[in-house]
């Protein structure tokens, strides 16, 4: 059927058509279409929504995401035909029902997943499916390479290329904002892609997006990392792995993050910007990805698989997850924390010392120190002061302000302090509930929200003492985090009452 074309303002993917036009094609509301512009002959697959009033007959709308890939204007000829069953959905299936995808398989579905071709359910169904039903290592290395293939890749004309990645899972984890300046401080390259939050309350690009712009193409990571040695982008905007974000955002409501697919987004990643060496932070705690050493133990033996079916020298660090990196979880608070390390600041302790550890590893494999010299050589790069000017440099060259200090940052202005409702030792800080927190005070979209830690655990406190603020952009996000801080309990003090169960018995 041939349509005039009617643009229409709306960030999604789409089309919406008259319901006499999806009468005369026999099609029904979400029904899958091709749309085709006949001018160059680019298509889309899209999903209808059928209109009485916003589409007049032989008019048909376009979402906004959806034109980017046919680029007509209004008024243009456009057509519109039924569309196949995409393959995808066969395989998708195939693994629901624990079966093993091909190589071919796997990137059919990749590819309908870069272009659009598979609705964001059916792309949750696949990420399900491979969460019940976990690839292999055949199935993931199939993933990674599709994921690679489907997108943009760099080559550097030197070598070494390191790079670092955390699999995620604990809060405050700032950490790529001492490795990077770091490493670059040290003269080598990394050009270090990063996901928004997945699980978490604030991803790395969430966290670089308060200090600097983060969506840059794959030759301005390049030409970024050639100039000032290092970057720290979001993957999502570089074209760099596409169907990486993709998959996240459809993990994002649920907090998980399906094994394999983690494996091949990290990966990925790394293999797109051609890393060669590469740092693997697997953090260890409860309430984390990795419970517990042995299951870390077996996810490093993964990734250090993977990295030699791809090429690249991979080491792992198992690191303390039980309770949060640092005081600081959310943007901001986490960006000023980071801040006042590279500023000289000695403390939080388990961050430094995270920091150094995981940069240290890197500086040793690309033999800038020798073996077990690398930590030293990482904090003397940061004591130093020569981290803090290599992020004043990235900063810069990714449109930030160099000079900014930590003192510019300010969190949200709606605080609430949580106090020790008795004395004793902090005994557990619940990692799931702390984000879940951070997330409904804001965090990761609004920037401020986000909790600062005055006590981890172990620490001896006095009642009425704090134990930690919330923080929030928005009061009514303020109130909605305190009501559920009440519920969910996420530090506790030896010695607190935890509830109180009422009688059942009542005096008449
Ligand atoms: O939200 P959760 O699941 O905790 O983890 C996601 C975070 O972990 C990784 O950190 P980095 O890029 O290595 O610093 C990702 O890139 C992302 O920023
Ligand atoms: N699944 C992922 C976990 C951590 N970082 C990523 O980029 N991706």
């Amino acid at each position: 059927m041939k349509l005039v074309v009617k643009n229409i303002d709306i960030a999604a993917r789409g089309v919406l058509l008259n319901r006499l036009d999806a009468r005369g094609m026999g099609v029904m509301n979400g029904d899958r279409v091709q749309v085709i512009n006949p001018k160059n002959g680019l298509s889309a697959t899209a999903f209808v929504e059928i209109t009485s009033t916003i589409a007049q007959q032989g008019t048909l709308g376009i979402y906004r995401i959806t034109n980017e890939r046919l680029q007509m204007e209004d008024g243009d000829d456009i057509e519109i035909r039924e569309a196949g069953r995409p393959e995808s959905l066969d395989y998708i299936k195939k693994k629901m029902d624990g079966g093993k995808l091909t190589k071919e398989e796997t990137l059919t579905i990749i590819k309908d997943v870069v272009h659009d071709d598979i609705s964001a359910a059916e792309l949750t169904a696949y990420i399900t499916a491979s969460y019940i039903n976990p690839l292999d290592m055949d199935e993931v290395e199939h993933l990674t390479r599709a994921m690679v293939e489907t997108g943009e890749q760099i080559k550097f004309a030197s070598r070494p290329i390191v790079d670092k990645h955390s699999i995620g899972g604990v809060p405050g984890n700032k950490i790529t904002f001492l490795v990077v300046p770091i490493i670059t401080a040290s003269g080598l390259k990394i050009p270090k892609t990063s996901s928004r939050a997945i699980t978490g309350a604030g991803g790395t690009a969430d966290l670089m997006e308060v200090l600097a712009f983060v969506e840059f193409t794959a030759g301005e990571v390049q030409q970024m990392t050639d100039k000032v040695g290092g970057c720290i982008v979001w993957g999502g905007a570089t074209n760099i792995a596409p169907a990486d974000d993709r998959i996240i955002i459809q993990e994002y409501p649920f907090k998980i993050d399906a094994r394999g697919q983690m494996l091949a987004s990290v990966m990925a990643k790394k293999f797109a910007v051609g890393a060669n060496l590469v740092v693997i932070d697997i953090p260890v705690g409860q309430n984390t990805k990795v419970a517990n050493m042995q299951e870390g133990r077996k996810l490093a033996r993964e990734f250090i698989e993977l990295g030699e079916r791809l090429g690249m020298k991979v080491e792992c660090a198992l690191t303390y997850g039980d309770t949060p990196v640092g005081h600081s979880i959310g943007p901001k608070l986490e960006v000023i924390e980071a801040l006042r390390v590279l500023e000289g600041s000695q403390e939080p302790n388990s961050f430094i010392q995270k920091s150094i550890s995981i940069a240290g590893i890197a500086l040793e494999m690309a033999g800038k120190a020798p073996r077990g010299g690398g930590m030293a050589m990482a904090q003397d790069l940061l004591s130093s002061g020569k981290a803090l000017e290599k992020m004043k440099r990235i900063i810069e060259i990714q449109g930030g302000d160099p000079n900014v200090k930590s003192s510019d940052i300010l969190p949200g202005e709606h605080q609430f302090v949580v106090r020790a409702p008795a004395s004793g030792y902090v005994i557990e800080m619940n990692n799931r509930s702390l984000i879940t927190l951070a997330r409904t005070a804001g965090a990761p979209q609004d920037r401020g929200a986000g909790i600062l830690l005055h006590a981890k655990k172990g620490k001896l406190v006095k009642a009425g003492e704090p134990l930690f603020t919330l923080y929030a952009d928005r009061n009514w996000r303020l109130q909605k985090a305190i009501e559920e801080g009440r519920r969910l309990m996420p530090v506790l003090v030896e010695g607190m009452l935890l509830d109180r169960v009422p009688s059942s018995f009542s005096e008449i």
